[in-house]
């Protein structure tokens, strides 16, 4: 392998992406590493781009919000390389849930900064997830921020498809269980489970969830028919989950869950398939660059 080669990834269709690269691959060179740069067709075309650059890189950088990190994750987890993250998205929550920070030339230099961490991924249905993975509420509001809503608002266009979405919301029966514990049964307006902690750009949705605790968290907003609005109200950013009493919340390192009817799933903001869901953790799996932790 050779050593302090890197590969960049960028997704030209995340929110900052088509930005000028070359001052962000001066600072890389400045700091002594070697980059070559490729751009990939889409996410499908990302692991093979990774498999033909083996052997020749040390790392792979991606250029990217949370969309485009999750596309690149099966060819990573199989390339086994460390990953830099250069946060060009909108949301950019894996960037925050690592402490790298969100100023793209200072993300370079946390990569230059050679300090590894080993964190866990999640797995729904076979997909990994880094973030959180939702079903109800939440998928609306991930389908309502698409691109262009994204390009028009930046940041803001999380807590506008949220507004928008509130009246959409639709109450579910669902099971859940975590390790082969009991079913639980509960009537709920969105089920999360997070590897990450923040969704929507740094809303904090799984917050007992860390990135390297070996385990995901699955927070069930219900559909009380008086606290609906209020239950809603950390989905909308302004509360929290915590120490909130209509919230049930499980932790586990294998998390199931049904639904009557098949659910879409959102898995780090992008379509994930359908319910039923089995969740596991994959701890340690990922390698990535990052400040160290206090
Ligand atoms: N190499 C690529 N070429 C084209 N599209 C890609 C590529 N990689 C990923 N994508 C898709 O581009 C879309 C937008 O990317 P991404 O989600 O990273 O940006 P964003 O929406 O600005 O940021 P965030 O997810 O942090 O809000 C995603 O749906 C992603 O799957």
């Amino acid at each position: 392998m050779t050593q302090r080669q890197a590969l960049l990834l960028i997704n030209p269709h995340s929110r900052s992406g088509s930005q000028d690269a070359e001052t962000l691959i001066t600072r890389l060179q400045q700091a002594g590493l070697g980059v070559t740069r490729v751009t990939p067709d889409g996410p499908d075309h990302i692991a093979a781009v990774i498999r033909e650059h083996q052997g020749r890189v040390d790392r792979v950088i991606v250029g990217g919000g949370d969309g485009t990190i999750n596309a690149a994750l099966p060819g990573i987890a199989a390339s086994e390389l460390p990953m830099g993250v250069l946060p060009l998205g909108t949301a950019n929550d894996f960037a925050r849930s690592l402490g790298v920070p969100l100023d793209p030339a200072a993300a370079c230099d946390v990569i230059a900064a050679d300090h590894v961490r080993r964190i866990d991924l999640g797995e729904c249905n076979g997909r990994y997830f880094v973030n959180v993975a939702h079903i109800g509420f939440a998928v609306e509001v991930a389908r309502r921020s698409d691109g262009d809503t994204k390009k028009l608002m930046g940041p803001l266009a999380y807590p506008y498809a949220a507004w928008t979405a509130f009246r959409t919301r639709r109450r579910f029966r669902v099971e859940i269980r975590g390790d082969d514990g009991p079913w639980r049964r509960l009537k709920a307006i969105q089920v999360s489970v997070g590897n990450g902690r923040f969704y929507g750009g740094g809303i904090p949705i799984a917050e007992d969830a860390a990135i390297d605790d070996g385990r995901l968290d699955l927070y069930a907003i219900p559909a009380h028919r008086d606290g609906s609005l209020l239950a809603m109200i950390p989905a909308l950013r302004v509360g929290r989950t915590r120490g909130h009493d209509q919230i049930e919340t499980l932790a586990a390192t294998r998390i199931e869950v049904r639904t009557r009817q098949p659910k879409t799933i959102a898995v780090d903001g992008e379509p994930g398939g359908k319910t039923p869901a089995s969740f596991r953790v994959h701890p340690g799996l990922l390698a990535v660059y990052a400040p160290p932790v206090d």
